[in-house]
């Protein structure tokens, strides 16, 4: 495997000691916050949105309202992107870097949901990164904003029928795992999804075989390749020491963990929890998209009656802050060497 680009601001050694910029590459020490959380308002309608959660066992949405979404956002961009991004909290900088920008807000696009999360812009981006066509989600959808998982992971089946053959996921998550810090990244080897375990799913109900089918395998939906490739990159950029595999959970949130619920979860073989994530990889997976996902940890979870550290949503987004440069140079690295088909989607139309 040859990896091209260089790097600026990684620490030559990888270990975990590895110094850069104090905002980059170092160690980051969480805080007890005590702000009170801003939320963003929309312009949804909260009462039909809580209204399709609780029906979410019964919504449905038809092949021909993900078509007419690919189609609009077709006739609406010259990018045919094979690669779309997924930015987890505080991590929406990275649609920023995109070239020849196209961007849209959700609220423009027919179809799409509404983000209501601090951190989470609610726009969808169309560039370049390196040359290759991508798309990036600026703040993506989770099950606690009251959104039906059918809609949660609606942008993935249209990204599917846009031509896309590779999802990158990208989340903010506490970490169980002793040796997980604040500031390290976890490329997601596995997951636990919670929700689903009990029957919160978004493939419950009818099946869409133009998609997949009804009892699509889950093993191995984070790619190998792409998994070891990022280790690699890691090296290369001299980050080694931030970057591990482990097993990414997904709980229903909004709020944060018990310390009993904490331990429950070390003990399962948890390395690090969040809140989303999970049902966006099932619907890939189910459609045949090619994933790869990281967590940034940004927070220890709290699992001892002794600590008096608690986490906040306000932390969660500094620490994305803190460590987006690196999260975005490894994205961008990942999707300059990583094969893409080459067909006529990768075209920019004219
Ligand atoms: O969208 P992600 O999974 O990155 O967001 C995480 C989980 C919650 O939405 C939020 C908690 O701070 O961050
Ligand atoms: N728990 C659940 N979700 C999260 C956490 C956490 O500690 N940190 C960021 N997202």
């Amino acid at each position: 495997m040859h990896v091209t680009s260089k790097y600026v601001g990684g620490s030559a050694s990888a270990g975990r000691t590895i110094s850069s910029s104090i905002t980059d590459h170092t160690p980051i020490h969480t805080h007890t916050h005590t702000h009170t959380h801003k939320h963003k308002h929309t312009s949804g309608n909260s009462t039909s949105q809580h209204h399709s959660f609780i029906m979410h066992s019964k919504e449905h949405i038809s092949h021909d309202e993900y078509q007419k979404t690919a189609d609009w956002l077709r006739s609406h961009t010259k990018h045919r992107p094979l690669v779309a991004i997924i930015c987890g909290s505080g991590l929406g900088m990275l649609a920023d870097t995109l070239k020849c920008q196209d961007s849209f807000d959700y609220s423009d696009i027919p179809g799409f949901p509404q983000s209501t999360v601090q951190g989470h812009a609610g726009r969808l981006v169309f560039g370049e990164l390196k040359g290759k066509s991508c798309v990036c989600m600026q703040g993506r959808f989770h099950m606690y904003e009251g959104h039906s998982l059918i809609k949660t992971t609606f942008p993935i089946r249209v990204f599917k029928l846009m031509g896309v053959e590779t999802l990158i996921v990208t989340n903010a998550a506490g970490s169980l795992a002793d040796g997980l810090q604040p500031g390290d990244i976890m490329i997601i080897k596995d997951h636990i999804n919670f929700p689903g375990l009990v029957g919160l799913n978004p493939l419950c109900g009818p099946n869409d075989e133009k998609f997949g089918p009804r009892f699509p395998a889950m093993s191995g939906c984070y790619d190998k390749g792409l998994r070891s490739l990022m280790m690699e990159i890691a090296k290369q950029m001299g980050v080694a020491g931030l970057v591990q595999e482990g097993v990414y959970a997904m709980v229903g949130g909004p709020n944060f963990e018990t310390i009993a619920e904490a331990k429950l979860l070390h003990r399962l073989g948890v390395d690090a929890v969040g809140m989303s994530t999970a049902p966006e990889v099932v619907v890939a997976t189910h459609c045949g998209l090619r994933v790869f996902g990281l967590s940034l940890i940004t927070n220890k979870v709290v699992k001892s009656y002794e600590d008096s550290e608690s986490v906040n949503h306000e932390g969660v987004l500094e620490v994305g802050r803190l460590r987006s440069q690196t999260v975005q140079q490894l994205v961008t690295e990942l999707i300059s060497t990583m094969e893409i088909n080459n067909n006529e989607n990768t075209k920019i139309v004219s």
